[in-house]
């Protein structure tokens, strides 16, 4: 498979010697029940990020959008049991990270609090929860591996924000924030041990072609404004193919990259993962493994548009298997491998970026 892009940068942040080390664990969040649908949709329009319409217009076509939006994105939810488990998959997330952080290193505590752009637990919450740690350093961590303005850059404006108007203790301290991790090498491991475990459910003497399925994005945003998104995601998908490759050197494997999740009238980025399943199929694939990118957790992305919608579809195509690449959720080396994110770049090692304005700290 070929990429549009090939990069990786980093730099240096100074290394830290600190006691007590607040940790923000940033997402998107998701409505928990079908009630909550509508404020997070609500929320969500109203990012200007997201959602680009005239600033002083933008509470109303929020409301309105978000109203137009509800009854399919509820009937979603609610054929994935009235509501979306991010909620609690981020927070257990957070709690064993937290642990296997402070069994790391002894003279440091640390404290892991979640903060979701979208819906409770938001920003105010977690400061306040990470206020009354007292620490001594900040570490933001997003929960997108890939950089993006729509998912990293909102949640770190708003973390900054919120931090300098109702935050004086926690403005003043130091910081190290990690913008993303799209080829580190743990996140790459544990991502390429789902597929893994896909690839021995297909036979030996069968090829496997691997679906990495993204959130989309309108595709301005990355060709108009530079969005870094595309690039990371691909790099990310390399990453893991030649991973894969050197992990079963005689199998044969197949490697593609599409997105999903388009809302709205714009262009998204291409190819659409529906039709690409359609068009895989239809050119003799009888092995797919769908790959969850972008995502690392379930959600109505992996649970209902993977598990219900496009599993439906693949039933109607002349597929042999349609597997799923389980989502990193608390897997152990998954969460390991955040650990090791956190600890390396308090010591200075992290990789930042130079390229991009999601404002993390790294870039101009
Ligand atoms: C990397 C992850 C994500 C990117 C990038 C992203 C961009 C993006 N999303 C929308 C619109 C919607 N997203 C919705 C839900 C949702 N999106 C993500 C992740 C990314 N979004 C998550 C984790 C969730 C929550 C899933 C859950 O289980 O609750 C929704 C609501 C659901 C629906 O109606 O489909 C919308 C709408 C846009 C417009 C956008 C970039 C511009
Ligand atoms: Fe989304
Ligand atoms: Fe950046």
């Amino acid at each position: 498979m070929t990429y549009a892009h090939d990069h990786h940068t980093s730099n240096r942040q100074p290394s830290f010697q600190g006691n007590r080390i607040g940790v923000l664990l940033f997402n998107l969040g998701g409505p928990e029940t079908l009630d909550d649908v509508y404020p997070f949709l609500l929320n969500l329009f109203s990012d200007p990020e997201i959602f680009r319409v005239p600033r002083l217009l933008q509470p109303l076509i929020a409301r309105i959008v978000a109203r137009r939006r509800a009854p399919t994105s509820r009937s979603y939810y609610a054929q994935i049991g009235g509501g979306s488990p991010l909620r609690k998959i981020t927070s257990d997330q957070a709690s064993s990270l937290e642990r296997i952080l402070n069994a790391g290193e002894s003279g440091k505590e640390y404290k892991v609090v979640v903060a979701m752009r979208y819906a409770p637990p938001r920003i105010e919450e977690a400061l306040v929860a990470l206020d009354g740690f007292k620490p001594d350093h900040l570490v933001f961590l997003p929960l997108y591996p890939q950089r993006s303005k729509t998912t990293t850059r909102s949640s770190f404006m708003e973390a900054l924000e919120a931090i300098s108007k109702g935050f004086p203790k926690l403005a003043d301290l130091p910081r190290t924030v990690i913008p993303a991790y799209p080829v580190e090498s743990n996140y790459i491991a544990a991502l390429s041990g789902t597929i893994a475990e896909k690839i021995r459910d297909v036979p030996e003497d069968e090829p496997a072609t691997i679906l990495f399925s993204a959130h989309g994005i309108p595709e301005f945003m990355v060709t108009k404004e530079g969005d870094p998104y595309q690039k990371d995601t691909e790099s990310t998908c390399q990453a893991a193919e030649a991973y894969l490759r050197r992990e079963f050197p005689h199998r044969k494997l197949v490697f593609s990259l599409a997105y999903q999740s388009r809302v709205g009238p714009l262009k998204w980025l291409g190819p659409e993962t529906k039709a690409t399943i359609v068009s895989l199929a239809e050119k003799g694939t009888k092995n797919l493994i769908l790959v969850p990118v972008s995502f690392v957790s379930d959600h109505q992305e992996t649970l209902y548009e993977m598990d219900i919608l496009y599993r439906d579809l693949a039933s109607t195509l002349p597929l042999k298997r349609f597997l799923r690449a389980p989502a990193l959720n608390t897997r152990q080396d998954f969460i390991s491998g955040l650990q090791t994110l956190v600890t390396s770049a308090l010591s200075g090692e992290k990789t930042s970026c130079q390229d991009c304005s999601c404002r993390c700290g790294g870039c101009p």
